[in-house]
């Protein structure tokens, strides 16, 4: 059992500490937003992530766990200090580094002869040797600093905590990297041990490489209702291909989230300034900001205008099982069709708990309610029980059953033979109405 502090207190921050608390380690966790703190020692969790607060429960009723605002307190006697603070994107698309140099400011005065610290965000190859710089400078002694970024997926972040794919630790120091592993050691993921500023890389090239993926589906998906051909299948005959596999080809509004978005321009942005052509990458970006635009066109060809209508958006968050609204597609369609008149109304399986109006909008408390008298749906992520709902019930409920699926989560043929209009994305329109 080791003494481990995590600073900052996000979903990496809250998922990594609770998680490293329930593998044995004592864990204190830092922010310096009071208010989360408050609400957190108050037993609750300011975010919603499956299994997440049980296990908060469990290892602080076990002293295993504890949250402060105090850099002091967290830092003093730890081992290790992980760093989770955000790294947000800047205007220029460029990884904003300030939270990160101001939590090393804050907690370098309390940082011992061996404390090793572990950078959990993720951040542009070669900030580790900047915050080895500053701590050096500021603690007059040779800080061991690891890059150790996180691959967690909101939603499923405990379950990818503690089967994840792999533990990526980048350092240059055998006795930091076996520390760090060590802290681990009770995970089944395979470790592999590298420098630092290529694990760095590996972080996001492999988010460049899914988002990748995804725009490259979504761009077969405009071929396919070109010539009449069903995207799902596509993808799935694609995935049959060991070498492709099956997962992050499923074609919709785009991705959203804190991270696809943020860190493909981060790492357009050190291409360019390195003067390195990188095609790929930035169409990845390219396909993605158009996607939410090309769907409502499909609404806009169906109807003329919408001007008027009363349009019901499902789902709202950017994934389902999270309630993380950051970059979500759904604003972009909201937008959209408030700009052409529509009068929307929202509705999310998570969001419309505790919310009566997001983005200027009303938001219904249940999906029927939503979907009373509305001229068209426009379905935006895929949360069970949007997906559960009967397709039947769309046209008793609705004005017109005009339904845009921008998840695909139909069946074309639980469609048929409905009084409805339902058109998703890279398949067939199925014209029932
Ligand atoms: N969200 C994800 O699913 C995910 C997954 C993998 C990696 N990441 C990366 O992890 C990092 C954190 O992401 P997040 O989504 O958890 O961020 P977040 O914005 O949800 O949380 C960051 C937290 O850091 C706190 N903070 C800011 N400055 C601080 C300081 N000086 N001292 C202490 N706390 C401070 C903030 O108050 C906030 O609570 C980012 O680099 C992100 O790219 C995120
Ligand atoms: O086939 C797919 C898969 C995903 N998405 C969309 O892509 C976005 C991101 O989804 P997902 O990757 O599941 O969620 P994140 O929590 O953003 O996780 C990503 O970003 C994290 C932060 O860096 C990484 O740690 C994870 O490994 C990486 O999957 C969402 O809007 C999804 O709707 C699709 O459109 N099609």
């Amino acid at each position: 059992m080791n003494k481990l502090a995590v600073i900052g207190t996000g979903y990496v921050g809250l998922v990594t500490g609770i998680c490293l608390a329930s593998c044995g380690h004592h864990v204190t966790c830092m922010d310096v937003d009071e208010s989360k703190i408050d609400q957190i020692s108050r037993g609750d969790l300011p975010l919603f992530e499956p299994g997440l607060q049980e296990l908060h429960e469990t290892c602080t009723a076990a002293g295993s766990l504890s949250y402060t605002t105090s850099p002091e307190e967290a830092v003093q006697d730890a081992e290790a200090v992980f760093i989770a603070v955000g790294t947000p994107p800047r205007k220029d698309g460029s990884a904003d580094l300030s939270y990160l140099h101001a939590a090393v400011h804050d907690i370098a005065p309390f940082i011992q002869r061996n404390t090793v610290l572990i950078i959990k965000s993720t951040v542009p190859a070669g900030t580790h040797a900047d915050i080895k710089d500053q701590l050096d400078r500021t603690t007059g002694q040779s800080v061991q600093v690891v890059s150790n970024p996180e691959f967690l997926r909101e939603g499923s972040a405990v379950n990818d905590f503690f089967y994840g794919d792999r533990i990526v630790i980048g350092s240059t120091d055998p006795r930091a990297a076996a520390f760090v592993e060590h802290i681990y050691e009770s995970l089944p993921a395979p470790v592999l041990h590298t420098d630092p500023q290529t694990a760095e890389m590996i972080k996001y090239s492999s988010n460049a490489f899914l988002a990748a993926k995804i725009s490259f589906i979504n761009e077969m998906a405009s071929l396919c209702e070109a010539e009449g051909a069903d995207i799902t299948i596509v993808a799935a005959g694609m995935g049959m291909d060991k070498r492709i596999g099956e997962s992050f080809l499923r074609a919709g509004i785009g991705y959203g989230g804190s991270c696809f978005p943020k860190d493909t321009a981060a790492l357009l942005y050190s291409a360019q300034q390195k003067k390195l052509p990188v095609p790929l990458l930035s169409s990845i970006h390219e396909v993605n900001r158009k996607q939410p635009g090309a769907f409502i066109q499909k609404i806009l060809d169906r109807f003329g205008s919408i001007e008027g209508k009363k349009a019901a958006v499902l789902g709202l968050t950017f994934k389902p099982n999270t309630d993380d609204l950051r970059q979500s597609p759904s604003r972009d369609v909201i937008n959209l069709l408030t700009s052409e008149g529509a009068m929307v109304i929202g509705y999310d399986p998570l969001i419309s708990k505790s919310r009566k109006r997001i983005w200027q909008i009303p938001l219904a408390e249940t999906m029927e309610e939503a979907l009373t008298g509305a001229d068209l749906a426009v379905i935006c992520t895929e949360w069970k029980e949007i997906v559960d709902f009967p397709p039947d019930r769309y046209p008793s409920l609705m004005k017109e059953a005009n339904i845009f699926d921008g998840r695909n989560c139909y069946a074309i043929k639980q469609a048929l033979h409905l009084p409805i209009y339902y058109s998703s994305v890279g398949r067939p329109v199925y014209k029932g109405l």
